[in-house]
């Protein structure tokens, strides 16, 4: 096959979309507006909430969603689709209607984190890119939350380009981290890039170079003036950490001496022993930075043997998500647009009560109690409905239905923000700390029983009655029309 320029992010999508997108164009409908919806099912990693992460990416690319020469060449040689279809190719835009959740919004399962109100043939290629954006990006800023919430008031730096799945992986990765509450990133570019904090130390490579402690870390001391010292190459107790301490004292006022680093061995162990011979020798101040493999289990498990650990190096198991490594992010079709101009909704039916899907224009809303700041759950209402309205809202789980509460003294605070009308930008991307801090601020609406890392109770996420009965109301539709097909 010929080689082509890699100039363009749209055929970044499952070739069955171009496919599709050609069925509806031959049969004259694939302007026709169709709605679909964003969602995951069930919650990475056992936790009890999601950090939504990836907007930002899916904006650049629908602003840049266009077909270039080199895509449109490939899809005649080596698709061998008409001409007719690839000048209706050629000639796509994203023109449609966005609706999406804030970076650093808390997203549970079964509601919508965007909403994509567009022609049909748009709505279809675009699917893919999202879905791989925000699955990962969301995964990510959650793993890190989760390893965060452990790490407490200690700090969290990102180290894992090494062990990303690819470039690509490692610095959206390392964004997501920083949404997720990480402080810091051992990739330049990614700092350079987002504008996070770039840190670190040094490796063994520093010491192996030098072939001894005190040379290597005097070296590096005459050279800069943060130093923190990696103490583990040849044996961390008796030759790390006191020529650390000696080259301090040596060169004084000349360096700050930020502390020293763990890398192997008995981190709680180490660090405690470590601890002492640098309070000792009067460096009370001195951070000890730990790495090696690290994750909210192992951390968990330091600060229970009383590690001295203030600093956190983590990559690998973070960057990779390691014991999770996918979200499952779907894209769902909710409602198409009828020959008369109308939306008409449209279901997934499935045995699985939890798979299927919630038709019709709905948007979540996240119901906060006022007297407590704390959320009662997310709420997802029709379009038609105005729960900030609402003196009193029924909230019931929306498959064992008998789960129920009424909630007064609430606020409502719609979840949904307009990205993108008719294909235009209307939304103002926040900068990166005001997303990280937006993830703080909301985390603090959960109540304990929801952040907890082991086994947290389920947040609710419930349909609001009209939603509810409108479903059911579509079951039955689909039902007796297969019945009838049947017969
Ligand atoms: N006190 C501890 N309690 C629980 N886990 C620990 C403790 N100290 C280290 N670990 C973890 O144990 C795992 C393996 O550590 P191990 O001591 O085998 O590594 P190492 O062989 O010393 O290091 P390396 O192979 O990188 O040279 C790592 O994930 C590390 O974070
Ligand atoms: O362990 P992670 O959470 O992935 O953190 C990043 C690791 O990368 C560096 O190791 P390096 O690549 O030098 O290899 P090694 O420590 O495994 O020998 C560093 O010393 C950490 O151990
Ligand atoms: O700066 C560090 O200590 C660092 C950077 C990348 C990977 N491991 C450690």
């Amino acid at each position: 096959m010929k080689k082509y320029q890699d100039d363009s992010l749209t055929l970044h999508t499952d070739l069955y979309q171009i496919n599709m997108v050609e069925t509806y164009f031959k049969d004259g409908i694939a302007e026709k507006k169709a709605i679909f919806e964003v969602y995951f099912r069930k919650l990475p990693f056992g936790n009890g909430y999601t950090i939504f992460a990836g907007l930002e990416r899916v904006i650049q690319y629908l602003k840049g969603f266009k077909f270039s020469g080199s895509d449109i060449d490939y899809l005649r040689e080596e698709g061998g689709y008409d001409k007719e279809f690839l000048d209706y190719l050629a000639n796509m835009r994203f023109t449609g209607d966005i609706r999406a959740m804030k970076e650093g919004e808390l997203a549970f399962a079964n509601e919508p984190l965007i909403r994509i109100e567009a022609p049909l043939a748009q709505a279809q290629i675009i699917e893919t890119a999202i879905l791989n954006i925000v699955n990962y990006q969301t995964l990510i800023a959650t793993k890190a939350a989760r390893i965060k919430q452990v790490v407490g008031e200690d700090v969290a730096f990102e180290f894992g380009t090494r062990r990303a799945q690819e470039l690509d992986a490692a610095i959206w990765g390392t964004r997501a981290a920083y949404i997720g509450g990480f402080e810091g990133t051992s990739n330049v570019r990614a700092s350079k890039k987002f504008g996070i904090p770039a840190v670190g130390t040094h490796a063994h490579a520093l010491v192996q170079t030098y072939q001894d402690d005190y040379t290597a870390f005097k070296k590096y001391a005459e050279t800069h003036k943060d130093c923190v010292f990696l103490v583990d190459t040849y044996d961390t107790l008796r030759s790390g950490v006191p020529n650390a301490i000696r080259v301090a004292k040596e060169m004084g006022d000349k360096i700050n001496f930020v502390g020293i680093r763990l890398d192997s061995g008995d981190l709680a162990y180490l660090s405690k022993e470590a601890r002492k011979m640098l309070d000792k020798a009067g460096y009370k101040k001195a951070k000890i930075t730990a790495s090696n493999d690290l994750d909210e289990y192992t951390i968990i498990n330091l600060k229970a043997q009383g590690a001295k650990i203030d600093t956190w190096g983590i990559g690998t198991k973070l960057i990779t998500a390691y014991d999770q490594p996918a979200l499952g992010a779907v894209y769902k079709m909710v409602a198409i647009e009828n020959d008369q101009g109308e939306f008409e909704d449209t279901i997934k039916i499935s045995g699985n009560p939890e798979k299927v899907s919630t038709p019709g224009l709905k948007t979540p809303y996240r119901i906060i109690n006022v007297a407590s700041g704390k959320s009662e759950g997310d709420y997802i209402a029709l379009d038609t409905e105005n729960p900030e309205q609402e003196e009193r809202l029924k909230m019931f789980h929306p498959v064992h239905t008998y789960i129920s509460k009424f909630v007064t003294g609430f606020k409502a605070k719609k979840l949904h923000e307009d990205i993108f009308v008719a294909g235009e930008l209307v939304y103002t991307i926040p900068n990166i700390e005001e997303i990280e801090m937006y993830a703080k601020e909301n985390l603090t609406l959960l109540w304990e029983e929801y952040t907890r890392t082991l086994h947290p109770e389920e947040y609710p996420v419930d349909l609001s009655q009209k939603c509810w009965d409108k479903k059911m109301k579509k079951i039955e539709e689909v039902k007796a029309k297969v019945q009838e097909m049947i017969d």
